[in-house]
């Protein structure tokens, strides 16, 4: 079963216009207080506000149907797009949900997008946006750090390690090679959070990251999912994790990850898994034959970077719907595993670890991996979430840890 709510167009509403710029500033900095979108890392990127149309969708063909619907909804829209690159023109934001079968996935085009790619920058209006005045704005004011309070989420830690040590039996019997657990933590903040402020914190903090918001949920994740330019694929696969030390000591952890035999094996399940999935999509597939390490503010992470060109007519929301969910955020066998996060995380991931990101209406687009995020609550609060890959000989302290040190992302941009 499907449900499919949608806002159409207003026949206003179907004129898009993208112009050039070259002073947009800070991107983070022109989001207005309060809702809005993001996809930025280094600076470039998107951001975006209003809505001009929206799209909620669950079940069996749910990607499916945000495909057709972006085709259809692109098709009515009389676009003028001085530069033609991708970004430019109608942009859709999406954030899909872990499960997209049983979850609702959140699509939005806002009214206003500004962009910047290689240096170029652009602001893009659709109907009755009202293009922000650039020059110099003045960059918003924070106020001060809000009072927080934690709470336990689903599980409390001793219960969670208890899970991690289930999944970990469930290994060694045979039953699958990997799972990947995540918990929840609470906050409540007062004053309400403020996301636009917590994005520039996050921004600031983790430069090798995609800083994104989609419909309340936001984050920076270092995981890139798939990237379409044409027919060119790229992804950023992470899978293997070790916290940062001090001095000589952050050395040693980082030779440890790159050594140890456990963490190649976790890597090495999210890169095939990723690697089997969009094979049948590509005449010609590249993945490295050793990670690297990403080095991250609160962890690191063997990393690969796996490159593709396409073959066929699928649509990037397609082949998103295809590769996930990848090994780094489930597990293998991917069915197996599902089954048992289902039967041992005791939470509903909602839109934590789904894919998060943008297309445009030549189905270029950007999707990452919704992770070192948190989804604000109607209270002013939010929920974080983090996991990690559980393997043959992980101990459930140590995996505690990381979700802590995973937490910490997010805590950071929270606190300061
Ligand atoms: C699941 C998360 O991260 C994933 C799990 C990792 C691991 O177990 O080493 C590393 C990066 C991500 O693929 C998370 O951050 O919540």
């Amino acid at each position: 079963m499907t449900t499919v709510a949608l806002t159409s167009p207003a026949a206003a509403a179907r004129t898009v216009t993208t112009v050039r710029t070259e002073d947009a500033g800070d991107l983070l900095d022109l989001l207005p207080e309060g809702a809005g979108l993001s996809w930025v890392r280094r600076g470039e990127g998107l951001v975006g506000w209003g809505e001009a149309a929206r799209l909620e969708v669950t079940g069996p063909s749910a990607l499916a149907d945000a495909a057709a619907w972006w085709e259809r909804y692109t098709a009515g829209l009389d676009v003028a797009d001085d530069l033609g690159i991708p970004g430019s023109g109608p942009v859709l934001f999406g954030s899909i949900a872990f499960d997209p079968v049983a979850g609702t996935s959140v699509f939005v085009v806002p009214q206003v997008v500004v962009g910047r790619r290689d240096g170029v920058g652009w602001i893009t209006t659709v109907g009755a946006g009202v293009p922000p005045e650039l020059g110099r704005p003045p960059a918003p004011v924070d106020g001060p750090a809000p009072r927080l309070r934690y709470a336990d989420g689903a599980l409390d830690p001793a219960t969670w390690c208890a899970a991690v040590a289930t999944a970990v039996a469930r290994i060694d019997a045979g039953e699958l090679d990997k799972v990947v657990l995540a918990r929840d933590l609470l906050v409540s903040a007062e004053p309400a959070l403020d996301p636009r402020r917590l994005l520039r914190r996050l921004a600031a903090r983790f430069p090798d990251c995609w800083t994104f918001a989609v419909d309340g949920l936001l984050g920076a994740t270092p995981e890139l999912l798939l990237r379409r330019t044409g027919r060119q694929l790229s992804s950023r696969v992470l899978a293997g994790t070790a916290a940062r030390g001090a001095g000589a000591e952050d050395d040693r952890l980082a030779a440890a990850l790159l050594d140890s035999a456990k963490d190649r094996a976790e890597h090495a399940w999210a890169v095939d898994s990723l690697v089997d999935a969009l094979a049948p999509y590509c005449s010609r597939l590249t993945a490295p034959a050793e990670p690297e390490l990403l080095t991250l503010a609160n962890v690191r992470h063997l990393a690969s970077d796996v490159t593709g060109t396409q073959r066929g007519s699928a649509g990037l929301l397609e082949l998103v719907g295809a590769v996930h969910p990848t090994a780094a955020v489930c597990g293998t066998p991917t069915a197996d595993a599902a089954a048992l996060i289902g039967e041992l995380e005791g939470m509903d991931r909602g839109r934590y670890a789904g894919p998060v990101g943008w297309i445009d209406s030549r189905g270029d687009g950007e999707f990452g991996l919704a992770l070192r995020c948190a989804e604000l609550t109607p209270d002013g609060g939010a929920r974080l979430f983090a996991g990690c890959g559980i393997v043959a000989g992980s101990e459930p302290a140590a995996e505690l840890a990381e979700t802590q040190a995973k937490f910490a992302a997010f805590q950071n941009a929270l606190e300061g």
